[in-house]
């Protein structure tokens, strides 16, 4: 590429799309990490993962954490965040390597392994080639082992959604490498978990050996929501975003337990709403089909999993919701309901008791609330279902699958 090829206006119509709204649309990437004074309100958790992560600057074991909190509240960007951080702050004779492990793909303790070996390693400085697949886990231990030897006094590691790996040793046999003697290196690993029992349901021996201190994120109020989102109002041109856009977008996203992740999904989503458009600026409206697109999605993924008939039984839950004035529906009415659609798209009915646990898992996932009601002493106990996702969403959603588009002709 020349330097010509890369500098001045794009001037070919076809590909100026977005330009108009997004000036830097990296900074509202997910996986984007930003500098330190574009890190909201997590001074206090930052300050104390340095204290136990103070050990790797000067050439000592640095301490396990086990970091909890709710999605979106800056987990992974804090954990990421110190790590460069460790790295500056060493001195020339302390060599830290740090390794960003995410454990929804590496889910299989050998594909944990190999990724570590993989990304601490240099070839040119070990002649150590590790090869993608194809070795026993042991050996990627043992590549492991020599590697971190070769290369550093420390290492931090961060195991990300550390709840989605499918064994637990990987943790005793890291954090029990140094003390048996396998290697001279000290390692300090940062798990990430979305689930606070996470621990409780650890084997004894990998709990005793990973010694560790906890340290809890708390959700985002709206205020940091709403500054998160004015640290990265650069990705936009200057003037485009309209005074109410964050506000909003800090709004919709502190109903959904203070996820900056989905404050600035919405963000982003809203300015290529808006370029989608051919608008010149973002405004509230915009804001609003981003929020139902995020819902949509996040609805989605749920359903799409789901076995047909717990499709139908939500779907006769959402007919009635959208062809009443109440909100609420006894099991018998959404039955009712559910009876006709499965006579429609040809589908097994099954017994009341089935179709009240598959209403129960709905509630589970959070898409329906149940509610029991003492009708008296004659009346008895019934339960109420209301959906509490928006109906025209679940009906789109599930009208997708192929089997029950039957019914959208109705
Ligand atoms: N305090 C903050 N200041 C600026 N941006 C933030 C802050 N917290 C989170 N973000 C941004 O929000 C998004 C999600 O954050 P992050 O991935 O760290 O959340 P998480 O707690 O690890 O969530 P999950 O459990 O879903 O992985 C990222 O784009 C991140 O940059």
């Amino acid at each position: 590429m020349t330097s010509d090829s890369s500098s001045g206006p794009i001037d070919d119509p076809l590909f100026t799309s977005g330009h108009r709204i997004f000036k830097n649309k990296d900074l509202l990437k997910i996986g984007h990490v930003p500098e330190a004074d574009r890190i909201v309100g997590r001074d206090e958790e930052i300050s104390k993962l340095a204290k136990r992560l103070n050990g790797a600057v000067h050439g000592y074991s640095p301490e396990n954490v086990m970091i909890y909190g709710k999605t979106g509240a800056g987990k992974s960007l804090v954990s990421r965040h110190l790590c460069q951080r460790a790295k500056n702050a060493a001195g020339d004779d302390v060599d830290i390597g740090t390794a960003y492990i995410d454990c929804a793909e590496d889910t299989t303790e050998t594909q944990v392994v190999s990724s570590l070996a993989m990304k601490l390693n240099d070839e040119g400085v070990t002649d150590i080639a590790v090869p993608h697949t194809g070795l026993s886990t042991s050996k990627y231990y043992k590549l492991l082992w020599r590697i971190l030897d070769m290369r550093f006094d420390s290492v931090i590691v961060i195991l990300d959604e550390i709840d989605l790996m499918d064994e637990d040793s990987l943790l005793m046999k890291l954090s029990r490498a140094e003390e048996a003697g396998k290697i001279t290196c000290s390692i300090g690993i940062i798990a990430i978990s979305n689930k606070v029992q996470y621990i409780d349901q650890l084997n004894e021996r990998v709990k005793s050996s990973f010694q560790h201190k906890e340290l809890f994120f708390k959700p985002y109020d709206a205020n940091q929501l709403r500054e998160i989102m004015h640290n990265r109002t650069d990705a936009f041109q200057d003037d485009v975003l309209t005074d109410d856009v964050i506000p909003l977008a800090a709004a919709f996203a502190a109903q959904e337990h203070g996820d900056a992740r989905k404050a600035i999904d919405i963000l982003r989503h809203a300015g290529e709403v808006a370029s989608e458009s051919d608008a010149d600026t973002v405004r509230e409206a915009h804001v609003r089909q981003a929020q139902q697109h995020a819902e949509k999605d996040r609805f989605r993924e749920l359903v799409s999993g789901s076995p047909t008939q717990a499709k139908t039984a939500l779907l006769a839950l959402t007919e009635l919701s959208l062809n009443s004035a109440e909100d609420s529906f006894l099991t018998s009415q959404v039955y009712d309901q559910y009876e006709r659609i499965c006579a429609h798209v040809e589908l097994d009915i099954l017994s009341v008791r089935r179709f009240r646990d598959l209403l129960k898992e709905q509630a589970f996932l959070g898409i329906v609330e149940i509610e029991k009601i003492n009708k008296g002493s004659a009346g008895g106990i019934h339960l109420q279902n209301r959906l509490i996702e928006d109906a025209h969403i679940v009906r789109e959603t599930i009208l997708e699958d192929t089997r029950m588009q039957e019914w959208s002709t109705e």
